[in-house]
Protein backbone atom coordinates (compact mmCIF):
# COMPACT_ATOMS: atom_id res chain seq x y z
CA UNK A 1 0.00 0.00 0.00
CA UNK A 2 3.29 2.24 0.13
CA UNK A 3 5.96 2.24 -2.27
CA UNK A 4 9.35 4.34 -1.45
CA UNK A 5 11.24 3.94 -4.40
CA UNK A 6 15.25 5.04 -4.26
CA UNK A 7 13.74 8.20 -2.55
CA UNK A 8 16.30 11.16 -2.02
CA UNK A 9 16.36 14.37 -0.16
CA UNK A 10 19.11 16.99 -0.19
CA UNK A 11 19.31 20.04 2.09
CA UNK A 12 21.04 22.43 0.23
CA UNK A 13 24.41 20.22 -1.47
CA UNK A 14 23.97 17.92 1.77
CA UNK A 15 22.14 14.78 0.52
CA UNK A 16 20.20 13.38 3.71
CA UNK A 17 17.64 10.72 2.04
CA UNK A 18 20.03 8.48 -0.54
CA UNK A 19 18.31 6.51 -1.94
CA UNK A 20 15.07 5.36 0.62
CA UNK A 21 13.27 2.23 -0.44
CA UNK A 22 10.81 -0.05 1.07
CA UNK A 23 7.83 -1.45 0.78
CA UNK A 24 4.71 -1.62 3.42
CA UNK A 25 1.87 -4.05 3.47
CA UNK A 26 -1.87 -2.97 4.80
CA UNK A 27 -2.00 -3.36 8.21
CA UNK A 28 1.30 -3.83 8.70
CA UNK A 29 3.65 -2.64 11.78
CA UNK A 30 7.23 -1.28 11.05
CA UNK A 31 9.30 0.11 13.16
CA UNK A 32 11.68 2.84 11.31
CA UNK A 33 15.05 2.90 13.18
CA UNK A 34 18.24 4.30 13.19
CA UNK A 35 20.41 7.17 14.86
CA UNK A 36 20.05 11.03 15.63
CA UNK A 37 20.18 12.87 12.21
CA UNK A 38 20.00 9.67 10.16
CA UNK A 39 17.07 10.31 8.16
CA UNK A 40 13.85 8.71 9.93
CA UNK A 41 11.75 12.13 10.32
CA UNK A 42 12.90 13.12 6.94
CA UNK A 43 11.83 10.35 5.17
CA UNK A 44 8.16 10.58 7.12
CA UNK A 45 8.09 14.08 6.12
CA UNK A 46 8.74 13.07 2.27
CA UNK A 47 6.02 10.52 2.35
CA UNK A 48 3.84 13.45 4.04
CA UNK A 49 5.16 16.13 1.07
CA UNK A 50 6.57 18.84 3.76
CA UNK A 51 10.12 18.06 1.97
CA UNK A 52 10.53 18.09 -1.97
CA UNK A 53 12.36 14.66 -2.59
CA UNK A 54 13.48 12.63 -5.63
CA UNK A 55 12.53 9.22 -6.60
CA UNK A 56 9.14 8.12 -5.98
CA UNK A 57 6.42 7.68 -3.20
CA UNK A 58 3.35 5.37 -4.02
CA UNK A 59 0.49 5.25 -1.77
CA UNK A 60 -2.47 3.10 -2.30
CA UNK A 61 -2.11 3.61 -6.11
CA UNK A 62 -1.34 6.94 -6.28
CA UNK A 63 2.02 8.86 -7.10
CA UNK A 64 2.37 11.01 -4.63
CA UNK A 65 4.53 13.61 -6.30
CA UNK A 66 0.98 14.20 -7.98
CA UNK A 67 -0.61 14.74 -4.57
CA UNK A 68 -0.23 18.22 -2.83
CA UNK A 69 0.91 17.79 0.93
CA UNK A 70 -2.14 19.24 1.89
CA UNK A 71 -4.36 16.92 0.25
CA UNK A 72 -2.25 13.83 1.52
CA UNK A 73 -4.45 13.46 4.90
CA UNK A 74 -7.75 12.75 3.01
CA UNK A 75 -6.13 9.55 1.41
CA UNK A 76 -6.21 8.57 4.98
CA UNK A 77 -2.41 9.30 6.45
CA UNK A 78 -2.35 10.66 9.69
CA UNK A 79 0.94 12.16 11.20
CA UNK A 80 2.05 12.91 14.65
CA UNK A 81 5.20 14.44 14.55
CA UNK A 82 8.18 14.33 17.11
CA UNK A 83 7.45 17.92 18.76
CA UNK A 84 4.09 17.70 19.39
CA UNK A 85 2.52 21.42 18.35
CA UNK A 86 -0.91 21.49 20.43
CA UNK A 87 -2.64 23.94 20.56
CA UNK A 88 -2.47 25.15 24.91
CA UNK A 89 -5.60 27.37 24.72
CA UNK A 90 -7.92 24.47 22.98
CA UNK A 91 -9.57 21.88 24.79
CA UNK A 92 -7.82 18.42 24.24
CA UNK A 93 -10.52 17.38 22.40
CA UNK A 94 -10.86 20.74 20.40
CA UNK A 95 -7.24 19.60 19.53
CA UNK A 96 -8.40 15.93 18.24
CA UNK A 97 -10.80 17.66 16.33
CA UNK A 98 -8.93 19.99 14.55
CA UNK A 99 -7.59 18.08 11.90
CA UNK A 100 -11.61 16.87 10.98
CA UNK A 101 -12.48 20.01 10.59
CA UNK A 102 -9.87 21.56 8.19
CA UNK A 103 -10.79 17.97 6.35
CA UNK A 104 -14.33 19.26 6.88
CA UNK A 105 -15.10 15.84 7.32
CA UNK A 106 -19.06 15.43 8.32
CA UNK A 107 -20.20 15.38 12.02
CA UNK A 108 -21.17 11.68 11.89
CA UNK A 109 -17.74 10.82 10.09
CA UNK A 110 -16.27 12.95 12.84
CA UNK A 111 -18.33 11.36 15.68
CA UNK A 112 -17.46 8.10 14.40
CA UNK A 113 -13.71 8.31 14.39
CA UNK A 114 -13.48 10.52 18.08
CA UNK A 115 -15.50 6.89 19.04
CA UNK A 116 -12.51 5.18 17.62
CA UNK A 117 -10.01 7.69 19.23
CA UNK A 118 -11.51 7.35 22.78
CA UNK A 119 -11.75 3.30 22.39
CA UNK A 120 -8.26 2.97 21.97
CA UNK A 121 -7.37 6.07 24.90
CA UNK A 122 -9.85 6.29 26.81
CA UNK A 123 -7.86 8.46 28.98
CA UNK A 124 -8.41 11.16 26.28
CA UNK A 125 -11.94 10.75 27.26
CA UNK A 126 -11.27 11.78 30.82
CA UNK A 127 -9.41 14.90 30.27
CA UNK A 128 -11.23 16.30 27.09
CA UNK A 129 -12.14 19.24 28.42
CA UNK A 130 -8.88 20.78 29.85
CA UNK A 131 -7.18 22.93 28.21
CA UNK A 132 -4.19 20.89 26.04
CA UNK A 133 -1.70 23.42 27.72
CA UNK A 134 -2.35 21.72 31.02
CA UNK A 135 -1.35 18.06 30.14
CA UNK A 136 1.81 17.09 31.18
CA UNK A 137 4.35 16.19 28.27
CA UNK A 138 3.78 12.17 27.94
CA UNK A 139 -0.40 13.23 27.77
CA UNK A 140 0.36 15.77 25.53
CA UNK A 141 2.00 12.69 23.13
CA UNK A 142 -1.12 10.78 23.61
CA UNK A 143 -3.32 14.35 22.56
CA UNK A 144 -0.81 13.77 19.02
CA UNK A 145 -1.95 10.27 18.89
CA UNK A 146 -5.71 11.03 19.05
CA UNK A 147 -5.22 13.92 16.70
CA UNK A 148 -3.15 11.67 14.20
CA UNK A 149 -5.78 8.93 14.45
CA UNK A 150 -8.50 11.38 13.52
CA UNK A 151 -7.23 10.65 9.62
CA UNK A 152 -5.41 7.49 9.99
CA UNK A 153 -7.70 5.39 8.27
CA UNK A 154 -5.59 3.81 6.20
CA UNK A 155 -1.61 4.57 7.45
CA UNK A 156 -0.45 6.39 10.61
CA UNK A 157 3.33 7.97 11.14
CA UNK A 158 4.51 8.07 14.41
CA UNK A 159 7.67 9.80 15.30
CA UNK A 160 9.94 8.70 18.31
CA UNK A 161 6.94 8.17 20.20
CA UNK A 162 8.12 7.15 23.13
CA UNK A 163 11.29 9.52 23.56
CA UNK A 164 10.86 11.00 26.64
CA UNK A 165 7.88 8.92 27.85
CA UNK A 166 8.10 8.03 31.79
CA UNK A 167 8.03 3.73 31.63
CA UNK A 168 4.71 4.14 33.10
CA UNK A 169 3.09 6.21 30.08
CA UNK A 170 5.61 4.00 27.64
CA UNK A 171 3.99 0.93 28.45
CA UNK A 172 0.66 2.66 28.09
CA UNK A 173 1.43 4.31 24.85
CA UNK A 174 2.58 0.65 23.62
CA UNK A 175 -0.73 -0.76 24.64
CA UNK A 176 -2.69 1.95 23.32
CA UNK A 177 -1.12 1.12 20.08
CA UNK A 178 -1.98 -3.01 20.60
CA UNK A 179 -5.53 -2.01 21.08
CA UNK A 180 -5.15 0.11 18.03
CA UNK A 181 -4.24 -2.64 15.86
CA UNK A 182 -6.65 -5.23 17.39
CA UNK A 183 -9.63 -2.71 16.96
CA UNK A 184 -8.14 -1.40 13.04
CA UNK A 185 -6.18 -4.55 11.02
CA UNK A 186 -6.02 -2.81 7.82
CA UNK A 187 -4.33 0.85 9.35
CA UNK A 188 -0.61 0.49 8.54
CA UNK A 189 1.96 2.22 11.24
CA UNK A 190 5.39 3.21 11.27
CA UNK A 191 6.46 4.18 14.50
CA UNK A 192 10.30 5.85 14.35
CA UNK A 193 13.01 5.35 17.06
CA UNK A 194 16.49 5.26 18.00
CA UNK A 195 16.23 2.30 20.61
CA UNK A 196 16.73 -0.83 18.40
CA UNK A 197 15.08 -2.86 21.01
CA UNK A 198 12.10 -1.12 21.71
CA UNK A 199 9.68 -1.58 19.38
CA UNK A 200 10.81 -5.56 18.66
CA UNK A 201 7.66 -6.54 20.44
CA UNK A 202 5.27 -4.76 18.94
CA UNK A 203 6.14 -4.44 15.16
CA UNK A 204 6.44 -7.46 12.59
CA UNK A 205 9.18 -5.83 10.80
CA UNK A 206 12.56 -3.74 11.94
CA UNK A 207 13.48 -1.56 8.92
CA UNK A 208 17.06 0.54 9.98
CA UNK A 209 18.40 3.54 8.18
CA UNK A 210 21.83 4.86 8.39
CA UNK A 211 23.23 7.63 7.26
CA UNK A 212 20.36 8.47 4.77
CA UNK A 213 20.60 4.79 3.33
CA UNK A 214 18.63 1.59 4.38
CA UNK A 215 20.83 -0.65 6.38
CA UNK A 216 18.31 -3.23 7.23
CA UNK A 217 14.72 -4.66 6.55
CA UNK A 218 14.07 -7.76 8.81
CA UNK A 219 11.04 -9.73 10.13
CA UNK A 220 10.54 -9.48 14.22
CA UNK A 221 10.78 -12.58 15.39
CA UNK A 222 7.65 -14.09 16.31
CA UNK A 223 5.60 -11.35 15.15
CA UNK A 224 5.66 -12.22 11.33
CA UNK A 225 2.81 -11.68 9.54
N1 LIG B 1 15.42 21.60 7.15
C1 LIG B 1 16.67 21.11 7.22
N2 LIG B 1 17.72 21.80 6.74
C2 LIG B 1 18.97 21.31 6.78
N3 LIG B 1 19.28 20.10 7.30
C3 LIG B 1 18.28 19.37 7.79
C4 LIG B 1 16.91 19.82 7.78
N4 LIG B 1 16.14 18.87 8.34
C5 LIG B 1 16.98 17.87 8.68
N5 LIG B 1 18.24 18.16 8.36
C6 LIG B 1 19.42 17.29 8.56
O1 LIG B 1 19.13 16.05 7.94
C7 LIG B 1 19.66 14.97 8.70
C8 LIG B 1 18.55 13.97 8.98
O2 LIG B 1 17.62 14.53 9.87
P1 LIG B 1 16.32 13.76 10.41
O3 LIG B 1 15.59 14.72 11.29
O4 LIG B 1 15.59 13.16 9.28
O5 LIG B 1 16.97 12.61 11.27
P2 LIG B 1 16.29 11.63 12.30
O6 LIG B 1 16.80 10.27 11.94
O7 LIG B 1 14.83 11.80 12.33
O8 LIG B 1 16.94 12.06 13.63
P3 LIG B 1 16.27 12.65 14.98
O9 LIG B 1 16.12 11.44 15.83
O10 LIG B 1 17.34 13.59 15.45
O11 LIG B 1 14.99 13.33 14.61
C9 LIG B 1 20.29 15.59 9.93
O12 LIG B 1 21.67 15.68 9.71
C10 LIG B 1 19.65 16.94 10.01
O13 LIG B 1 20.52 17.85 10.63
Amino acid sequence: MLILDHVTVSFGTVPVLRGVSFQLREGEAVAFVGRNGAGKTTTLRSIMGFTRNGGRIEFDGHDLAGVAAHLRPGLGIGYAPEDRRLFSRFTVEENILLPAQVAKLSSEETKRRLDRVYHVLPELKEMARRPAGSVSGGQGKMVALGRALMLATRLVLLDEPFQGLAPVLANRYAEALRSLRDTDPSLALIITESNPHLLRGFAERTITIERGEIAGDVPNEGLAA
